[in-house]
């Protein structure tokens, strides 16, 4: 059976997911600071936006405003979609103080209480009638306490992917630090995609790599990856060896490049099968 896919349209992603991301996947970006898992995640939202796939931002980390800021950096002119309701902010970082208190809509007030970040997300998602959603990042939510940390990936995924949606889940890790959040979560979420970045001999080189992805194949390499005016990049053709004291960029064979071309070409994109299965 042909698995259904949501395509990202982030350059290169797709390709090395062999078509895109199986529908109601809740796939963690993982990544040190300054790696690119934000801008990763809003492109994904406003990719879907432009297509007609309503989406919610869940925003943990930074005010509604630096994220609305952040969009239009890169020209992603999310303000129509709010007006017309088809995307919406989750301020799960204020909790309701200041002027954020008028402006926004879906406001979480008590960050310790994950039952009502779950109820103001769920209503968001009914609301909207999203597609996609993206929590910038989960791993706020339990960095103090790491015991739970599974149980509230869980409850999320459940809600999001019950919803019918396809989520990225950003996860916050330390530079130099391997894994991708905690051994809980790691296996929990659908698929993990890493973002890196080296220094090599004075100079930076940004990377990504598919990890796992449930129900697809992916690319066994790391792949460069870059940040430009328009977002991220990714240069699927090509992969990365890292060695510890010298960086090069090599050809993928023929046969590989062609495939992925092939399963991108052929793949199904997601049926708007908004089946719930949650409740
Ligand atoms: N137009 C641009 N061209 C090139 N690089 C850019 C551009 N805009 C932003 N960047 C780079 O993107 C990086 C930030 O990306 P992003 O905010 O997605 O990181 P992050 O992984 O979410 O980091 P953190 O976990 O620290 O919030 C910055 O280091 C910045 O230099």
């Amino acid at each position: 059976m042909v698995t259904p896919r949501v395509r990202t349209y982030i350059p290169g992603l797709d390709e090395i997911l062999y078509g895109g991301i199986p529908e109601r996947n809740v796939v963690m970006v993982s990544g040190g600071p300054g790696t690119g898992k934000s801008i990763m995640a809003q492109q994904f939202i406003y990719n879907g936006l432009i297509r007609g796939e309503p989406g919610v931002y869940v925003a943990l980390e930074e005010h509604p405003s630096s994220v609305r800021r952040s969009f239009r950096h890169f020209n992603w002119n999310i303000d129509e979609y709010e007006r017309k309701g088809t995307f919406a902010i989750v301020d799960a970082f204020t909790t309701g103080i200041g002027s954020a208190a008028q402006r926004e809509k879906y406001i979480v007030k008590d960050l310790d209480n994950v039952s009502e970040l779950v109820d103001v997300v769920r209503q968001a998602i009914k609301d909207i009638k999203a597609k996609r959603v993206v929590i910038d990042s989960v791993s706020t939510l339990y960095l103090s306490k790491p015991a739970v940390a599974r149980n509230i990936v869980m409850i999320l995924k459940r809600v999001v992917s019950g919803l019918g949606c396809t989520a990225f889940f950003v996860s916050q890790v330390s530079v130099g630090e391997r894994g991708f959040g905690g051994p809980g979560v790691e296996h929990a979420v659908d698929g993990i995609i890493r973002l890196d970045l080296d220094e090599i001999e004075g100079k930076l080189y940004r990377s990504i790599i598919v990890w796992k992805m449930r129900d697809s194949k992916i690319s066994m390499v790391r792949h460069p990856m870059e940040i430009t005016d328009e977002g991220i990049v990714v240069v699927w053709d090509k992969y990365l060896k890292v060695a510890p004291n010298s960086i090069s960029i090599v050809e993928l064979p023929k046969e590989e490049v062609e495939e992925m071309r092939r399963s991108l070409s052929e793949s199904s994109e997601s049926a708007s099968n908004k089946e719930e299965y949650e409740e």
